[in-house]
């Protein structure tokens, strides 16, 4: 199927990132959220983040302005239902998404291919529950997504090939690379960033080290471009934990125990930078570690 018309559920930071590298990429692009006010910020997001491209000549004013001009915003989802394509990018909880997909499908185009950018639930189930299990699969973003290349592919048992090929063209429109991963929790990236991550937090949790050189650690150690408690904070702890606890019930090893400080974090509703709170205090001009 050549996908033209784009539908974005959600518009937190991965919704506002896709919405930016399918309108750029030429698609035209519509974008919903439960709150009107995600969806201002999201499009002033991707003007600033656009604007910021032009001036360092990355691109061109009149290539920005198209872009711009093919976003357009809804808060009602069924607006969404006769596009090409429709990535669901909200909320990781499962509960969430099956009540996104249940309003969406008595009204979803008959051909259109529907996809969830979860980092970690499984897609058979998902998909399970829609009408459409060959054209459903995972589409996999990595944050930011303007910047990070790759894109993991993740077939359902039920998807079909003309599908997986459709997305697959898709990806390298948008001039970004593409990696199958098998159905299994939290596929390929999550599966082994996300232990790093809660182990980062274990050794915080353990006193072995503090946030700072928990991250001084991993940055000039390893060469990370960012250290696991910062890329915890800017991926979000909610995100974090929900991610811990797919791999811990779906593998039944305890070696995935969400360590129960990245809770306490999440408890305390300091999600990370977009709550300004986390592992760091983002509140003033620089990040202020909070342990
Ligand atoms: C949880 C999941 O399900 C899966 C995941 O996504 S896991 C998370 C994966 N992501 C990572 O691991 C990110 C690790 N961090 C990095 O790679 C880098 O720190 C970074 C790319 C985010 C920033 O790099 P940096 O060198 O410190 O910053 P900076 O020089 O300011 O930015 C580099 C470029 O990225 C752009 N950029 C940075 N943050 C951005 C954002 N949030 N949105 C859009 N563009 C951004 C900058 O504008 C700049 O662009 P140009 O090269 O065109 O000028
Ligand atoms: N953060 C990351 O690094 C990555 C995340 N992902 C995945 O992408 C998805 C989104 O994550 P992320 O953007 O970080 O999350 P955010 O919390 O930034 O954004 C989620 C957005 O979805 C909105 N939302 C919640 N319920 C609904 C609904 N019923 N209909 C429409 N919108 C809704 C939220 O609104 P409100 O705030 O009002 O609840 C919010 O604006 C998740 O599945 C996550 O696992 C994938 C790759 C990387």
């Amino acid at each position: 199927m050549d996908i033209k018309t784009v539908g974005v559920v959600g518009a937190g930071q991965m919704g506002n990132g896709i919405a930016h590298v399918f309108a750029l990429a030429g698609f035209d692009v519509t974008m919903t959220d439960i709150s009107p006010e995600a969806l201002t910020a999201s499009v002033d997001k991707i003007a600033a983040n656009l604007d910021r491209q032009v001036t360092r000549e990355k691109m061109t004013q009149a290539e920005r302005d198209a872009a711009m001009s093919r976003i357009t915003t809804t808060g009602t989802l069924t607006d969404l239902a006769k596009l090409d394509l429709v990535i669901e990018a909200a909320t990781e909880k499962e509960a969430v998404k099956h009540a996104i997909f249940a309003e969406l499908l008595p009204h979803l185009g008959e051909q259109t291919i529907l996809t969830s950018n979860t980092s970690s639930i499984s897609i058979t189930r998902l998909a399970s529950q829609t009408d459409r299990p060959e054209r459903f699969m995972g589409f996999h973003f990595m944050n930011p997504v303007p910047v990070m290349q790759l894109v993991e592919l993740i077939r359902g048992i039920a998807t079909d090939n003309a599908t997986y090929r459709s997305l697959e063209a898709v990806v390298e429109k948008l001039g970004k690379t593409s990696a199958s991963a098998e159905d299994f929790p939290a596929f390929i990236v999550n599966r082994i960033l996300m232990p790093m991550i809660n182990e980062a937090i274990y050794t915080l949790y353990e006193g072995v080290g503090s946030v700072q050189s928990i991250d001084t650690s991993l940055k000039l150690g390893a060469n990370h471009p960012m250290g696991p408690l910062e890329l915890a904070d800017f991926i979000g702890l909610d995100t974090c934990l929900a991610i811990m606890n797919v791999l811990h019930d779906g593998l039944a090893d305890t070696k995935y125990r969400p360590c129960p400080l990245l809770t306490k974090y999440v408890e305390a509703g300091w999600l990370g930078r977009k709550t300004d709170r986390g592992f760091y205090d983002y509140r003033g001009e620089t990040p202020v570690p909070t342990r």
